[in-house]
C-alpha cells in the first residue's frame, strides 16, 4: 500500500466529517450567516499567511531545485489566486475584503497556525508536506463533491468559491503526495508515524476551522487590554 493510501485510511473519517459540516453544506445550499462567513475570512486571512510562511520554511528543507519549486508554486497560488474564494465570500456577506484583514486568530485557528509553523520549522521536508497537506486534500474533496451534488452556475451564491477548489486541476496537490510517498519508501517507521500523526492531526484542525466558522467561535471573553484596547481590533 502507498504511504498516501495509508494516510487516507487514517483519516477518511474526518474527510466525510467535513462534507457534512454546516459550513461546508451551507456552501452548497447557498446560505450561510453573515457572522460564519465574515468569521471565516477573517480567519483564513491569516491562515493564508501562515501558509506562505511554512511553504517558504519549506524550501529550506530543500535540497533539490525541484522541490523548491513546488514550495515557490504554492507560495505564488495562494498569494495571487486564493484571494479569489475570499471576495466571493465578502460579496455574499456584503463586507469589503480589506475590512477582515489583520485581525487577532481565533483559538482553533490559532492553534493550526501555530501547529504547522512549529513542525515546519522543527521538522524535516516530510514533516513540513505532511503538516500542511490536510489543506489542500479537503479542500479539493470537498470541492469535488459540492460541484458534483450542486452542479452549480453563475446564479449559485458561492459558484466561484465552489469552483475554485473543486473544478481545478491540483496537480500541485499530487506533486506533494508524490513526494511524501517518494519519503516514505526510504523513511524510518519512527519518521512515518510521526508524518501519519502530522495529516490526521492537519485533518481534524481542518474541521475545527469549519465548524468554529459556522458558530463564528472566538474567545470566551473579549481580548480587552487593561487601558483599554482591544488587541483584537486591527
Ligand atoms: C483553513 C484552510 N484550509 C485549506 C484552505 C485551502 N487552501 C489553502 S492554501 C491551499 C494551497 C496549498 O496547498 C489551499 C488549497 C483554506 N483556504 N483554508
Amino acid at each position: 500500500m502507498k504511504f498516501s493510501e495509508l494516510l487516507w485510511q487514517d483519516t477518511e473519517h474526518i474527510f466525510e466529517a467535513c462534507w457534512e459540516n454546516p459550513f461546508v453544506q451551507g456552501i452548497g445550499k447557498g446560505e450561510l450567516p453573515k457572522a460564519s462567513l465574515v468569521h471565516y475570512v477573517k480567519q483564513d486571512f491569516e491562515y493564508l499567511n501562515a501558509m506562505i510562511k511554512a511553504k517558504a520554511i519549506g524550501v529550506t528543507k530543500c535540497t533539490s531545485r525541484e522541490d523548491m519549486i513546488m514550495f515557490k508554486d504554492t507560495i505564488d497560488f495562494v498569494l495571487n489566486s486564493e484571494t479569489h474564494p475570499h471576495h466571493n465570500l465578502c460579496e455574499q456577506a456584503g463586507v469589503a475584503y480589506e475590512e477582515l484583514q489583520g485581525y487577532a486568530l481565533a483559538p482553533a485557528s490559532q492553534h493550526y497556525v501555530l501547529h504547522m509553523l512549529h513542525h515546519a520549522e522543527k521538522g524535516t521536508l516530510g514533516d513540513v508536506i505532511a503538516v500542511t497537506l490536510a489543506c489542500p486534500w479537503v479542500y479539493l474533496n470537498v470541492g469535488e463533491r459540492l460541484m458534483k451534488e450542486v452542479e452549480p452556475d453563475g446564479s449559485h451564491p458561492f459558484n466561484d468559491w465552489i469552483r475554485f477548489y473543486g473544478d481545478r486541476e491540483e496537480r500541485e496537490m499530487y506533486k506533494y503526495i508524490d513526494r511524501l510517498d517518494e519519503l516514505a519508501e526510504t523513511a524510518a517507521e519512527e519518521e512515518k508515524q510521526r508524518w501519519r500523526t502530522l495529516f490526521m492531526e492537519g485533518c481534524q484542525l481542518e474541521y475545527m476551522f469549519f465548524e468554529d466558522a459556522y458558530h463564528a467561535k472566538d474567545w470566551p471573553f473579549a481580548r480587552t487590554l487593561t487601558g483599554g484596547e482591544k488587541s483584537n481590533a486591527k
